[in-house]
């Protein structure tokens, strides 16, 4: 059995069920995933340990988490050497029209030549706007940023984005180069 380790970062929840998502596909296709909050990492976590990777981060305020990069910059030389995956998650990729959703792939590739990774596979996708879960501040700038990208701006409901397909065929995808 080929284990694959998910490890991803997240700060409202949202890349954590997708994360969890992609995990399922990779149950059901016969692998052992193995899900990581890269936030709080168990000790010695070594990709090496594992048959393939996927790691999965957020957009807030135009970059991805922090302690995902440094994830990914530690264990560069491991995730280049085996069949690894990248999917990044943001309000940017909800937009309707391909031209606004281009910075959300920007980004992506910003990543990846900030790090130095080249995974095998690589996804933008669409998040989530928890406004119920947020405070103040965040539910302000929340809504500004929605405004432009989504215009659902009725802080008294949230919304999700993610198109489930994408995620699946993206995470089948992966699972059929384990193989
Ligand atoms: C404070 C804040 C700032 C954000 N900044 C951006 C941004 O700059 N660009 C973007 O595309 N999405 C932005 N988002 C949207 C998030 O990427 C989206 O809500 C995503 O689902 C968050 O994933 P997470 O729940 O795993 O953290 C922001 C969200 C919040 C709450």
């Amino acid at each position: 059995m080929t284990r694959v380790l998910v490890a991803f970062g997240s700060s409202e929840g949202q890349t954590a069920t997708i994360a969890e998502r992609v995990g399922d596909i990779l149950e059901s296709e016969g692998h052992e995933p193995v899900l990581v909050h890269l936030k709080h990492p168990p000790e010695g976590l070594d990709v090496a340990a594992y048959d393939g990777v996927i790691v999965g981060a957020s957009i807030h305020a135009g970059s991805h988490q922090g302690y995902v990069t440094e994830f990914v910059r530690e264990n560069l030389e491991g995730l280049n050497r085996q069949p690894s995956a990248f999917f990044s998650v943001s309000l940017t990729a909800a937009h309707a029209d391909p031209a606004e959703r281009e910075p959300a792939r920007e980004l992506l590739e910003g990543f990846l030549e900030e790090t130095g990774w080249e995974p095998d596979a690589t996804l933008t996708v669409a998040g989530a706007i928890k406004y119920s879960e947020y405070g103040l501040v965040k539910r302000f700038v929340m809504r500004r940023i929605a405004r432009k990208a989504s215009g659902d701006t009725d802080t008294s409901r949230d919304y999700e984005y993610t198109d489930w397909d994408e995620v699946e065929a993206f995470a089948l995808e992966f699972s059929s180069q384990l193989r």
